[in-house]
Formats: structure tokens, sequence, C-alpha cells
């Protein structure tokens, strides 16, 4: 007689129902008891009693729910369904979903502010979903090959955090904006806006890099861009280096954070970041329909390069960024990116511009200064002009301290006292030789105005 293993669940029921049904016509009378016909082959075994029953699990589940956490309890029942084939696992299931789903209700509360929320169908099918997975990791079984119901996985996508995040702005609030900052665009920002919404429209992806020097207006056109796209309900992911950037633009995250850049770039060549193909911000980055990177020239030019393998391999697509449409941000003339116990030399190479992605880049250009611009100040266009001057290295260096000079305005003439000045310094040991200085000047002032100074 043939025999068949546990495993092969279905038919390992038909034969059992074989060996103790007296004289079936027929694979539908085999699977009628009292004159009901069983969905299944294991239910009918279960309506014969030819099952063990399942008090053994039920205990072993009872005592779990009373000192376990939900995720060994999770992993407990996905050991039992796996291994043990349980006559009735639905059952264990519905009488103990609540506490293996319980961490997922803390979690939503949490994220809801609300401490009295109440489990739902939702993070059930959260749990059930792990419980799959972990299934599939010890059996290679899916949940309906083990006597469950199937997790409805599109339902999981509905309750994903990351995904739920950069879905939940206001539309109407995000459509007013727009209307009403969509006029003041000037020229060059109404190219860079038209652009890349073209692009967004036809959906081909590039690599577009917004070069503007400070106060031009990045910022004003990257919210109108992300506004726009936002409000048509649409995947808009916005990135900066540091966390002041990302403040500044509406659902803002350091790309540090969001795409968890390697951290060993200076060690391995082809790192890629931490982000697995089945994890939320796989499916965030595979839906988005634009990224943008504020200040990526801040940005080893390796993080870059390992986001782009990262997005090649989880659009299953070799293009550039797998595809994406991506617009990085920056300006040169500001903060390079930061290479401890490095030379110049150093910070250079590991700067966008050295990379083998730049020659891709389309390059989209803001100059017109919209602080001078808006304010009409003389003296801040003077101070842009400076400023720009600095950044374009058209300011001579004094070779012996590593220090540019450059004429500003007479603190007496303007009425300014020097306790009114900001005085910035590239490094912290000027810093403190200009304060030493400072100090020194003061003293001497007081002493012609006969005070008795201490050391
Ligand atoms: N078209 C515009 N109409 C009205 N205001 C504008 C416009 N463009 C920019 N601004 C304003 O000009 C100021 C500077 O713009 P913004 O902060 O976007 O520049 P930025 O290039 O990001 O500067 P930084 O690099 O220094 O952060 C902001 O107050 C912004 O609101």
């Amino acid at each position: 007689m043939y025999t068949v293993h546990p495993n092969n669940a279905e038919c390992f029921y038909l034969r059992l129902l074989l060996v103790n049904v007296n004289g079936p016509k027929s694979f539908q009378e085999l699977r009628t008891v009292d004159g009901h016909l069983c969905q299944t082959y294991r239910e009918a075994c279960q309506l014969l009693h030819l099952l063990e029953d399942d008090a053994h699990w039920d205990s072993t589940l009872n005592d779990a729910s009373t000192s376990a956490h939900p995720q060994q309890i999770r992993m407990l029942f996905a050991i039992i369904l796996s291994t043990c084939m349980p006559s009735n696992p639905l059952e264990l299931w519905n009488k103990y979903k609540n506490y293996m789903a319980e961490d997922i209700l803390i979690r939503m509360r949490h994220h809801a502010r609300n401490p009295d929320l109440l489990i739902t169908l939702e993070m059930c099918n959260e749990a059930l979903i792990i419980i799959e997975d972990i299934c599939l990791t010890i059996a290679n079984k899916a949940l309906v090959q083990l006597g469950m119901t199937a997790p409805n996985r599109p339902m999981h996508d509905l309750f994903d955090r990351e995904l739920q995040r950069e879905q939940e702005f206001n539309c109407n609030d995000l459509r007013l904006f727009v209307q009403s900052n969509i006029t003041k665009l000037n020229i060059q920002q109404k190219h860079v806006y038209d652009t890349i919404m073209q692009a967004v429209s036809n959906n081909a992806g590039g690599l577009y890099f917004l070069d503007a020097p400070g106060g031009t207006g990045k910022t004003f056109v990257i919210s109108l861009i992300l506004a726009t796209i936002r409000s048509d309900q649409k995947i808009a992911l916005a990135l900066a280096s540091s966390g002041i950037a990302a403040t500044l633009l509406e659902g803002g995250r350091t790309a540090h954070s969001a795409l968890k850049l390697p951290l060993n770039v200076q060690v391995i060549e082809t790192s890629t970041c931490n982000i697995s193909r089945n994890s939320a911000m796989a499916k965030v980055l595979r839906l988005t329909s634009i990224i943008l990177w504020d200040e990526c020239t801040m940005a080893n030019k390796k993080s870059l390069e390992a986001f782009n393998r990262t997005m090649q391999d989880l659009r299953g697509n070799q293009q550039l960024f797998g595809g994406a449409l991506i617009l990085l941000s920056g300006d040169f003339r500001q903060t390079l990116p930061v290479i401890p116990r490095s030379t110049p030399a150093d910070e250079i190479n590991a700067c966008l511009k050295s990379s083998v992605l730049w020659r891709y880049l389309q390059k989209l250009t803001l100059n017109i200064n919209m602080r001078v611009h808006l304010k009409n100040d003389p003296a801040a266009h003077e101070f842009s002009k400076q400023l720009l001057e600095i950044g374009d290295g058209k300011i001579q260096i004094d070779r012996t301290n590593g220090l540019i000079a450059i004429d500003v305005r007479d603190e007496r003439k303007s009425g300014i006292r020097p306790s009114d000045v900001v005085r910035l310094s590239a490094t912290n040991v000027h810093a403190s030789s200009d304060n030493d200085h400072s100090v020194k000047s003061k003293q001497t002032q007081m002493k012609e105005k006969g005070f008795k100074t201490k050391r």
C-alpha cells in the first residue's frame, strides 16, 4: 500500500479517508459526512474524528499568551503550523490572534496617538502576513497549504506606515498652495518647474541636477514640485543630506535615514543601501514618481552610487536609478562631503562631480538671487555678489594662513556695533583665534578708558 507523508496534506487526508471509510463510490461521497459535503478532505477527517484533537497545541498557545511577547507567540504558532500539522489551525488562530497582533495594536495606537484604538482586521492581517513569512522560511509553504486562510497582501500596503506617510498629505491644501505660488515663479524657476513636471508626466525617468547658489529659490521650487505631484495623489520622496535642510521640505527626511545609506563607503567599493526587496521602503521606492535630494553636494559620491545600484536592483531595471526620476539639488560653493582626517583632494574625490554618474546629469540652473530681488536691498546684493565670488574662487587666498580677505562695510560709519555683527569662521581654530583677538581688543579699549581688567 502506498504511504503519503503528512506534509503532502490533502493526499494524506484522502488516504486516511480511503483507509477508514467503507465502500465510497466517488471522491465526493468520500468528502460527505452525515449528509454534509466538506470543502476539503481534512475537514471530512475532522468530522469523522480521525485526527488527533488540538488540545495540547491549545494549551501551549494558552501558556504562551500569558507570558510571551506577541513576536514569540507568532513564531510558536508558525512552528506548530508548519511542523506539527494541527487538525484545526483556523480555530487556534481565531482563538489567539489578538495576542499575536498585540504589538501591532500598540504600534498603531502610538502612531494614531489614540490609546483607545481597538484591534482591527488589518492588524490581524498584518500578523498573519508575518506568520506566513515565517512558515515560508521554515517549510517553504504558504498558509493556504497549511489549512489556514491566505492573508490579504494588498491590504498590507494600506497598512504600510512608509506608504501611508508618503500619502497622508491633504490634497486640497496642496492644490491651494500650488495655485497661490505658481504665479510667483521667475522665468528660471518656471523653466525648472516645467521641465520636471514634464518628466513626471512622461514617466520616463531621468537624472537632473538643480545647480543654484543660496537664495535663488531652490527650496521654493522644490516645495512647489512636491506639492504639485502630491496633490495628484502620487508619491514624491523629499530627501536632504542634512537634518536642517530636511526640515525645510514638507515631509522631508534625511537621505541617510530614509535610504539606509551604507556607512562603509570608504571600505567597500560597490556597497548598496540596506533596503530589502520586501521592505516597506522598497515599495515606496518602486512607486514613487520622483525622488528629490536637496544638498546632495554634501553627500559622498559613493552614497549616490550605492543608491543607484539599490534602485536598479529594487526596480529590476538596469537604467540609471532603475529608470526613476531623480532631482538632485545643491550648491558646490557650500559645504562639500566631510571626510574625517582627509586632505582637500580626498574631499574633491568624494564629491558628486567626480562620480561616474555626473556625466549623465542634466543640469538646470537658477542664478537670480530672490532674497536680493524681493527686498531690493543694495547691501544684500553686494553680500550675495561677494558670496558668489568666494564660492567661485575669484578671491585670492592668503597662502600664509589660508584665509581670504574681503572688503566689509565700515562698522563705525554704518553705525553697527561689533556686538551686532555675526562673524563666521571656516574652522574652530580660526573661530578661537578670532575670539582671542576680540577679547584682547576689548581689554585694550577698557584700559584706555581707565578700567582695571582681570586676565
Ligand atoms: N519666486 C519667488 N517668489 C517669492 N518668493 C520667493 C521666490 N523664490 C524664492 N523666494 C523666497 O526667497 C527666499 C530664498 O529662497 P529659498 O530659501 O528657496 O532659496 P534657497 O536657494 O533654497 O536658499 P539656501 O540655499 O540659502 O537655502 C525665501 O524666503 C523664499 O520664500
